[in-house]
């Protein structure tokens, strides 16, 4: 894997205009992106609103007769990908064609087939960025800032359309990755598909909890399950589009749940150390913000009264501290009208920002 073009500054080769179809969350996210590098953004979709709310939120108009795109950007979900790339192509003549779909050779079969004299100028791209929501209202154009941007060229490919999409993913933040449509397959039934699925089967579980036992719920729970809250529809294509690689990969799952029910229900201490410790590895493997290095990183729990403007102080006093937030989240105490604010920040500077936001009255701890 490599990073593509050039990504690092410069002049970028993405001079617009471009062509958002399909304006919701990761489309209209796209738009406005662009839409800030002041570049001219042209915008379409099926459903006639989202146009019109991705528009009135400033990701750009409507595409009119005589509008040439450089670029056109495909954002509908994955069993309409191939479809909507192919007539891109066909509306679009001069024009490079990407995607952002979650799964890459499907699509491209798809175009190989119904556009071969047209797929050379089709290069495949996936940011590794979204949420759990749908939809233009959801979208914002700092969500690619910093994540990994997969750049999926095929041996037809043009280079100028590589570059075209690599540059695409700089002017929105992202940091671009090079690689083959199948490769992207593998890779993201690992680090995205199967994780969604799981994270699906435990959040089912607490759909059937019995009475009372969901007050318990702490902020744990909420880490492993906030991908299920995402639709089922998008997610169910997105699996189908990459069934052999995600079925692989479930069937290493099953084997180890079969372990893991064995060596819980025997008191197999030694069994359950080995898939806890390989668990905690895991962890520890994934890429830091940027593609860097994993950073130790430390979360100050401070106590918030539930009261208007108690937010933007705390920030204020937090950057008193002169330490970087790395993110935040919110829980709420069940008994007490307070919440409780996360802030996650650099492992060596947790005790700096800590005696700052004592020293100004907040209670705070580790
Ligand atoms: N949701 C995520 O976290 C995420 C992250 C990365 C990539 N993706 C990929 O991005 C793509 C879009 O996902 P999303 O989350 O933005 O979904 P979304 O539902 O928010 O937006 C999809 C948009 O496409 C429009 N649309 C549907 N069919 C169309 C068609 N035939 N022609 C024109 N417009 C059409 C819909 O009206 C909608 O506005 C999917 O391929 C998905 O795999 C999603
Ligand atoms: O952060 C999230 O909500 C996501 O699930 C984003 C996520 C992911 O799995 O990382 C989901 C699907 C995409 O294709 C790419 C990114």
């Amino acid at each position: 894997m490599r990073t593509t073009g050039d990504a690092g500054g410069g002049q970028s080769a993405l001079t617009g205009p471009v062509e958002v179809v399909g304006v919701g969350l990761l489309g209209t996210s796209v738009a406005l992106a662009c839409a800030a590098a002041g570049i001219d953004v042209l915008l379409s979709d099926s459903v006639a609103s989202h146009v019109r709310t991705a528009s009135g939120l400033g990701a750009g108009r409507r595409r009119k007769p005589g509008d040439t795109p450089q670029l056109v950007v495909v954002a509908v979900p994955p069993a309409h990908l191939g479809e909507v790339i192919t007539r891109a192509l066909a509306d679009s003549p001069d024009a490079v064609v990407t995607d952002v779909g979650s799964v890459k050779a499907s699509p491209l079969a798809y175009v190989r087939e119904h556009s071969p004299d047209d797929v050379r100028r089709y290069v495949g791209g996936h940011p590794m960025a979204g949420s759990e929501r749908s939809g233009p209202l959801a979208a914002t154009a700092t969500l690619f800032e910093g994540r990994p941007w997969a750049v999926t060229p095929h041996p037809e490919a043009d280079p100028a359309a590589t570059a075209l999409a690599g540059e695409l993913a700089a002017v929105c933040g992202a940091v671009p990755l090079t690689l083959s449509p199948e490769e992207h397959d593998q890779a993201v039934a690992r680090t995205s598909h199967v994780p969604h699925l799981m994270a699906a089967l435990v959040a089912g579980r607490l759909a059937v909890a019995p009475e009372g036992h969901l007050g318990l719920s702490g902020q744990g729970v909420r880490d492993v399950t906030r991908v299920a809250a995402g639709d089922p529809g998008l997610y169910g294509q997105i699996v189908a589009g990459n069934a052999r690689a995600v079925t692989e990969l479930l069937t290493e799952v099953r084997a180890q749940l079969d372990e893991m029910i064995t060596a819980v229900g025997t008191g197999d201490a030694a069994t359950l150390d080995v898939l806890l410790k390989e668990g905690q590895a895991g962890t520890r493997a994934i890429p830091g913000k940027h593609g860097g290095p994993q950073t130790a990183q430390a979360t100050i729990y401070v106590t918030v009264p539930d009261e208007p403007g108690n937010l933007a102080r705390l920030f204020a006093d937090a950057g008193e501290s002169g330490v970087n937030i790395e993110d935040v989240r919110i829980d709420h105490d069940p008994g007490r009208p307070v919440g409780v604010m996360e802030l996650i920040v650099a492992d060596d500077a947790a005790d700096r920002m800590q005696a700052v936001l004592e020293s100004r009255g907040w209670v705070a701890h580790r």
